[in-house]
């Protein structure tokens, strides 16, 4: 019940649906009850008497009856579809919202198969229940009172003798739904994981196909496939036990009526057509009961979905804005960023970074170095607002972070990351992704400085070319080019390129930077890279070790005194004479590098 109530928010507006839907089902459950009276006026008015002609007329009332307890039906299942799949379209538009809306510390433990097993198959059970389900629980409890209302106004013994086993039925259905309800919890899991294992396995088929490990990508699936299949089992053996248990209970009731009420009519203390109706009566509490099983299903279903689902509803969101939080106007934001004492840690690990301060004045390019795992996409990651700072304060133009609406601080933000994500859509669609109302000369203009329209051109279909999941189909170089134009059509105060030229080689990463310098005058930069020759020009490059700073200067500052910076230099430099070090430019540098090869 608590699942339901914590849900009306869905199903609640929909009510005039609910109540169309219950109040035809209603009907249709009370013109069903017309029948054994009708049965009871045949023999005990009609046939006995032998007052024939009043057939006819008994048949055209049964023919109605039928007719409009069909469109009452009818009437039922069109309201309760609308009001299922109202409720699940509700639901899925609310799921879909609080995806967008969960932090990056969520999605770092998500899994995308779970998370799309909760928005198919849990709302199609809870479309289900809410639909049809919990009408026909009502209906069912209706039917019991209406059906022993009528039942005791023919004849009140002869009815407690009869539902005696109602209280057995009752016991053996709540027993059952005791059991059932945590075999449902476990297949739902179940079904979860095995679409994670199918979603993964289909998202990271070339590194399994290249590694050779589609055997052990089988049994992987079939240890899941088989806990499921166990799952499967278990709930069907209990369904097995509960149906002949019921059946058996509830057909004493007939026998039990078929003594008492037998024996009744021969004592001529119950006329034959009331005994008949009384048969007919039985089912009316007898057939629910029966059906009680499959109520119990579909509600323990929806119940356990529910859970699922109202978990992801309730899901706690670590990063949001504050209450009045400000929200920055473009043209005013100069992007002054600034760094101060920032120490922080993922979650339950030790710190990623450890007292750091940056002074990044408006339009600076600050360079980060440092080796794998040093910290230097976590800064970024605090700059986005990713994760929340706890110890240290982080600002633009004086104003801290957190006090920022977090939409209006990443709209001033424009990221190129290390593994570029494409949509399966047109490039062009592609690079216009972070504006509204762009020109296609814009979107040229952007491709041209990300040294992208060459190679967008010289496809067949130019930039209409629709490019596969995640990019399939491009190198990773174009790829790279591609999210640099995306990036930079959104004329950014800040852009943040995070290793976003490791894959095209260096002379095109400088081409692509002499683009940036265009562009980007007047803005502040934040340059993550492996390769010197991408940072030498920043304002300031920052060498992080372990989540600490080790060195900090400009590029002839760093490469003038002993440090990692200097190393790093004399490894990437390696090729060239001591007096050229100073002096190589990327292009000497792949000339030099060219003759090596031929
Ligand atoms: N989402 C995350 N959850 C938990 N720990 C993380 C997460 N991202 C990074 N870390 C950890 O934080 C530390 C710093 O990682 P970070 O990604 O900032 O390094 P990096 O310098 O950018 O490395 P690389 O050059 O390989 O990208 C590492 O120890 C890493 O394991």
């Amino acid at each position: 019940m608590d699942v339901l109530r914590q849900l009306k928010a869905f199903y609640f507006p929909e009510r005039k649906y609910l109540i169309a839907s219950i109040f035809f089902l209603m009907c249709a459950t009370a013109l069903g009850l017309v029948y054994p009276n009708l049965l009871r006026y045949l023999i005990d008015d009609v046939v006995r008497p032998k007052n024939f002609e009043l057939v006819p007329q008994l048949a055209l009332i049964v023919v109605s009856v039928i007719s409009f307890k069909a469109l009452n039906q009818f009437l039922h299942g069109f309201f309760g579809g609308r009001l299922g799949n109202r409720v699940a379209y509700r639901l899925r538009n609310a799921l879909y919202d609080k995806l967008q809306t969960l932090s990056f510390q969520y999605y770092d433990k998500a899994k995308t198969g779970d998370l799309m097993s909760r928005l198919t198959a849990d709302l199609e059970a809870i479309r289900n229940f809410i639909g049809f389900g919990f009408a026909q629980i009502l209906n069912m409890v209706l039917m019991v009172a209406f059906g022993g209302a009528m039942m005791l106004s023919i004849h009140w013994q002869l009815t407690l003798i009869t539902l005696i086993t109602i209280p057995v039925l009752a016991f053996l259905a709540v027993r059952f739904e005791k059991r059932i309800h945590p075999a449902f919890r476990e297949m739902r899991q179940a079904m979860s994981n095995l679409t994670t294992a199918v979603q993964e396995n289909i998202t990271g088929v070339r590194t399994v196909k290249s590694f050779a490990r589609e055997k052990h990508e089988v049994t992987k699936f079939s240890v899941r496939n088989e806990a499921y299949q166990k799952n499967q089992i278990g709930a069907a053996s209990l369904w097995a036990k509960f149906f002949p248990a019921m059946e058996l209970t509830a057909n004493m009731s007939a026998v039990i009526l078929l003594i008492a009420g037998g024996m009744m009519v021969i004592n001529n203390s119950l006329q034959l057509g009331e005994f008949v109706a009384f048969f007919s009566l039985i089912w009316y509490i007898i057939g629910p009961m029966w059906g009680l099983g499959f109520h119990i299903n579909n509600y323990t279903q929806f119940k356990a979905s529910g859970e699922r689902v109202l978990g992801l509803l309730n899901e706690h969101i670590h990063v949001k804005s504050a209450d009045k939080a400000i929200v920055l106007s473009p043209e005013d934001v100069k992007g002054h960023v600034r760094f101060e004492h920032v120490t922080f840690n993922y979650p339950d690990k030790s710190a990623a970074l450890t007292d750091i301060n940056i002074d990044a004045p408006a339009g600076s390019v600050i360079g980060l170095l440092g080796a794998t795992g040093a910290g230097k996409s976590t800064i970024i990651q605090l700059l986005m607002r990713a994760y929340n700072v706890k110890q240290g304060t982080i600002s633009l133009d004086g104003v801290d972070i957190r006090q920022i609406d977090v939409e209006s601080l990443r709209r001033q933000i424009a990221p190129v990351f290390q593994e570029t994500f494409l949509f399966s859509a047109s490039i062009r669609d592609n690079i216009a992704y972070g504006v509204r109302d762009v020109t296609q000369e814009e979107i040229e203009y952007a491709a041209q400085l990300a040294k992208a329209h060459d190679f967008i051109m010289e496809l067949p279909l130019g930039y209409d070319t629709v490019v596969g999941e995640r990019g399939m189909g491009l190198s990773g170089g174009q790829k790279q080019r591609i999210a640099i134009a995306r990036a930079l059509i959104k004329n950014p105060r800040i852009l943040i390129l995070d290793d976003a030229t490791s894959a095209v080689d260096m002379e095109t990463e400088h081409e692509i930077q002499a683009g940036f310098k265009e562009l980007m005058a007047g803005r502040t930069t934040f340059i993550i890279a492996h390769r010197i020759s991408s940072l030498r020009h920043a304002d300031e490059i920052i060498v992080l070790d372990k989540g600490h700073i080790v060195q900090r200067g400009t590029h002839a500052e760093l490469i003038a005194m002993p440090g990692p910076y200097r190393e790093t230099y004399n490894i990437q430099y390696a090729d060239f004479p001591a007096g050229d070090k100073n002096t190589a430019n990327v292009t000497d540098i792949n000339e030099r590098r060219r003759s090596i090869v031929q």
